[in-house]
């Protein structure tokens, strides 16, 4: 029985245990979770009896041939430094983040390495993960992993270059289109006096029919606009006031995105200078 181990079950890591085991990718017995703070990590235990808590990451290291490493980039090298000398090249480590390299992780431990970035999505068994697979990836490593998430996801491989901009919109962008709407409601509010409880039932209600339709694939974006907007109606009024200020908003999100994920590779790759490789690691046999 292949076990899975989870390192950081804060907002993802719980989300895949749970996904994990309520998809039946998994029986409860072969996930083993740990967490920093480990009440975090006996929560997930709470829910799913039968998943083992362990009491390190080098316990999860040595009981798991697959590890999810979910923790924030800046965890990376003093876990690595844990982690480097319980890795062998029978293991596969999965991180969960976009500023780590696959290729800096490579050289730092001798298993294969692959990224699946998840998206508050899949805590429904909907929406993508993104994938990037490292160079000892094997072809049946890929469809183990590849199997793995599409229990309650769909996995999507995304070239290096597009990682950032597609998680910006696959995993950021559940928090960006709440924002907007938490504006569409608070607007609502003020402009008229709807109750909030009132306007934020029909706002979600409207999200969850408009996913529908394009679920069903009955309708693209383009054609949901036009079919809404009646010639000389009140849509086409209240686009006029979008148009204003949208087009071009989110070219800022990206920018600011883009350069913030700038600033997290150089800081993690300082960090990883502490980290030797795993040839040269000091306690190396
Ligand atoms: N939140 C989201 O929607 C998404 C997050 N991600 C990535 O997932 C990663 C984790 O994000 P979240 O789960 O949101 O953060 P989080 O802060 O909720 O979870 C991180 C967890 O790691 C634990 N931790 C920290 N250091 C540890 C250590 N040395 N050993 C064991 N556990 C340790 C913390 O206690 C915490 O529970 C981030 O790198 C983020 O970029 C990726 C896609 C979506
Ligand atoms: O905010 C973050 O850094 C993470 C990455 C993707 C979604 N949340």
């Amino acid at each position: 029985m292949e076990r899975i181990g989870i390192i950081g079950t804060g907002s993802m890591g719980s989300m895949l245990a749970d996904a994990l085991i309520a998809s039946k990718a998994l029986s409860p017995s072969q996930l083993i979770v740990t967490n920093r703070t480990p009440v975090k990590a006996e929560a997930v235990a709470e829910r799913h009896p039968g998943v083992t808590v362990a009491t390190n990451n080098t316990q999860v290291a040595r009981e798991a041939r697959m590890l999810l490493l979910c923790v924030k980039p800046l965890e990376y090298s003093s876990i690595l430094l844990e982690l480097q000398e319980e890795l062998t090249p029978h293991h596969l480590l999965i991180t969960i983040t976009s500023p780590v390299q696959l290729e800096r992780l490579e050289e730092l431990v001798s298993c294969a390495v692959a990224r699946v970035v998840p998206s508050i999505t899949n805590a429904a068994a909907s929406g993508v993960c993104l994938c990037e697979f490292g160079t000892r990836i094997t072809p049946e490593l890929r469809e183990k992993i590849l199997s793995l998430f599409s229990a309650f996801s769909q996995p999507i491989e995304v070239p290096e270059q597009f990682l950032r901009i597609s998680s910006d919109i696959s995993s950021c962008g559940p928090a960006f289109l709440s924002y907007i709407l938490r504006n569409m409601i608070d607007d609502a509010v003020e402009e008229t006096g709807i109750s909030t409880e009132a306007a934020s039932y029909l706002a979600m209600q409207m999200v969850i029919g408009m996913a529908e339709l394009l679920k069903k694939e009955r309708f693209s974006l383009s054609t949901l606009e036009q079919r809404v907007c009646v010639p000389g109606g009140v849509t086409g009024e209240g686009l006029i006031a979008l148009q204003q200020s949208v087009p071009g908003l989110f070219r800022q999100v990206y920018q600011r995105t883009h350069r913030k994920f700038a600033e997290d590779i150089e800081v993690v790759k300082l960090q990883l200078q502490h980290v030797p490789p795993f040839e040269l690691s000091p306690n190396r046999s």
